[in-house]
C-alpha cells in the first residue's frame, strides 16, 4: 500500500472539459513540476502546504462512499505523485467509476495509458502566456484518443494563434476532444468565439470554468 499527498477532496459539479456540469468527486494532490503564471491553485503547490497522507484503499473507499461515478484527479500535478500508477490500478478495479486525470501536458502519459481502466486524460497544452510552453511533451499526441481531451487555456491573441497552429499540426480536432478555455478574467470569451469563427474551428469547444460562475472564483473545495 502506498500513500498520496492529498490537499483537498470534495464533491461538486465538474466545471471543466468533457464532463462539465456532471457531478464529480475531486481529489487534489500536492505539488507541481510547472509554475504557470495564471495558476488558480498555486496554494496546492507551495512547499509548506497542508496535506493528508491517504492510501489507495482510503481514496477508493472515499469515492465509493460518495456514490458519485466521476472522479477527477487533479492538483498540483497528479501524474508526478509517487506511485500514482498504483492508485490508477486500484481505480481500474472499480468498473462503475470513471476517472478523469487533469494533467499539465509535460508528463509523458504512455506508461499510464498502458495501465488501462476507465480513465480519460485531459491534457493541457500550455500556451505562451503560461510561461511553461517549452515543457510540453508533444509525444503525448501519439497516444491520445477520442475519450481524452486536449485543453488550451488561452490568455492572449498569441495564445489563440498557437492553439490553432498546434491543433492543425497534430490534427487534434480529428483525433480527440479539443477545448479552449480563457485564463479567467484575462481575455474576453467573445474574442475567443470571434477567433474560432474567423478560422473555421469546427470540432473545438469553448469552455468557461462553470464553478467560477456558480461560486466565488477564489473559493476552495468547489
Ligand atoms: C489547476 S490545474 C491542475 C492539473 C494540472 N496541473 C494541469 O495544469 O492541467 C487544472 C486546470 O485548471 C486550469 N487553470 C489553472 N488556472 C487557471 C485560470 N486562472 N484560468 C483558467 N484555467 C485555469 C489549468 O490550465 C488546468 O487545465
Ligand atoms: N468544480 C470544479 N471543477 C473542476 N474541474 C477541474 C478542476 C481542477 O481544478 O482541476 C476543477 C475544480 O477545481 N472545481
Ligand atoms: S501545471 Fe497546473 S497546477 Fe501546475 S502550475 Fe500549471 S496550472 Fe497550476
Ligand atoms: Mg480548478
Amino acid at each position: 500500500m502506498s500513500t498520496y499527498r492529498v490537499v483537498e477532496r470534495f464533491i461538486s459539479i465538474n466545471g471543466e472539459a468533457a464532463r462539465a456540469g456532471e457531478l464529480a468527486v475531486f481529489i487534489r494532490f500536492a505539488g507541481c513540476n510547472l509554475n504557470c503564471g495564471y495558476c488558480d491553485t498555486k496554494w496546492a503547490n507551495e512547499p509548506g502546504v497542508d496535506y493528508q497522507e491517504l492510501t489507495e484503499d482510503e481514496l477508493v473507499d472515499y469515492v465509493r462512499r460518495t456514490e458519485v461515478k466521476n472522479v477527477t484527479l487533479t492538483g498540483g500535478e497528479p501524474l508526478i505523485q509517487k506511485d500514482i500508477d498504483k492508485l490508477l490500478l486500484a481505480f481500474a478495479l472499480e468498473d462503475d467509476i470513471r476517472v478523469e486525470i487533469e494533467t499539465n501536458g509535460s508528463v509523458d502519459i504512455a506508461e499510464f495509458k498502458a495501465l488501462g481502466g476507465n480513465v480519460s486524460y485531459t491534457l493541457d497544452y500550455k500556451c505562451p502566456s503560461s510561461g511553461m510552453e517549452s515543457d510540453m511533451c508533444l509525444a503525448n499526441y501519439n497516444y491520445i484518443d477520442k475519450n481524452d481531451s486536449v485543453k488550451f487555456v488561452v490568455g492572449s491573441q498569441e495564445d489563440l494563434e498557437k492553439c490553432l497552429e498546434i491543433i492543425r499540426e497534430y490534427a487534434l480536432d480529428e483525433r480527440t476532444r479539443v477545448f479552449i478555455s480563457p485564463v479567467y478574467g484575462s481575455i474576453d470569451p467573445a474574442d475567443i468565439v470571434d477567433f474560432m469563427i474567423e478560422n473555421g474551428m469546427n470540432d473545438v469547444k469553448l469552455q468557461l470554468q462553470l464553478h467560477k460562475f456558480i461560486w466565488d472564483p477564489e473559493e476552495r473545495g468547489v
